[in-house]
């Protein structure tokens, strides 16, 4: 058994997550506040380290107000996560998902500061292990928010079961982070699948949302 998983972003119209120049200002103020409606429906919200390291987020509910803040995951193989990083202050649970090369010293760090650590993989974070692990300890919905290449696993392994994303009416251009990187699909045969079942105009943008069908 595994959480319900709900992907979700702010994308430029070419599917860029972020500038070549680093900018990720996407989603205007009223996604925003949709994003955090979301926040607090589910028991949990999931990022990669790159996000972490790029964004320094707090992954909170901070723009309405809420009873609760969801779980913190961070999926981060090698604990490259900074120990002053917001994702690990004291307003919300924090898990930090990584593998068997992280750093013991690191690890103990970590808990010291009240972060659960889950070592589950090898070289790189086994998602399908997390979610199961996930799962157990009453995970039952995760919003995963990115970035490209966490996505990319996520989507690649199955683990997504509802995509909800927010297009802004910008051209970035370039080549920087997408909403789904990793190496691809070479066919579109093997190409995720999604079924819409719901658009809105939302400020001059659109949010799209879809049922992956597995
Ligand atoms: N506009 C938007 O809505 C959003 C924008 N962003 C932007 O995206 C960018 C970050 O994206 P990106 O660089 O792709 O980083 P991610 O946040 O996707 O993190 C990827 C990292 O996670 C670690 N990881 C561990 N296990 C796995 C696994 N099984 N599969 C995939 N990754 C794994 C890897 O690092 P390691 O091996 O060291 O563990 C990997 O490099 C930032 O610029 C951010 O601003 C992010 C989210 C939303
Ligand atoms: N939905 C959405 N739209 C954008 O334009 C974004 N840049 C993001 N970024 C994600 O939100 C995190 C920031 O969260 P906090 O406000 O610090 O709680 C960021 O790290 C990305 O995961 N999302």
């Amino acid at each position: 058994m595994k959480p319900y998983v709900i992907s979700n972003v702010g994308m430029s119209l070419d599917g860029k997550l972020v500038t070549v120049g680093g900018d990720s200002r996407i989603s205007c103020e009223e996604d925003l506040i949709r994003v955090h409606k979301l926040r607090a429906k589910v028991d949990a919200i999931m990022v990669g380290i790159g996000t972490v390291l790029k964004d320094d987020p707090r992954l909170t509910v901070h723009k309405i107000k809420s009873e609760k803040n969801p779980i913190r995951i961070v999926v981060d193989s090698s604990l490259r996560i900074p120990l002053n990083a917001r994702v690990l202050n004291k307003e919300a649970k924090t898990i930090i998902a990584t593998t068997e090369k992280a750093n013991k010293e690191k690890i103990k760090a970590l808990e010291n500061l009240g972060v659960e650590v889950i070592v589950c993989g090898k070289e790189r974070v086994d998602l399908k292990k997390l979610m199961e692990i996930l799962y157990e300890k009453g995970i039952r919905s995760i919003l995963l928010e990115g970035g490209g290449t966490l996505n990319w696993s996520m989507f690649k392994e199955g683990l997504v079961d509802e995509v909800s994303v927010y297009i802004a009416p910008m051209i970035f251009g370039g080549k920087s982070v997408s909403y789904v990187d990793g190496e691809g699909f070479k066919s579109v045969d093997e190409a995720v699948k999604l079924k819409l079942k719901n658009f809105y105009k939302l400020g001059e943008g659109i949010v799209l949302e879809f049922d992956v069908i597995k």
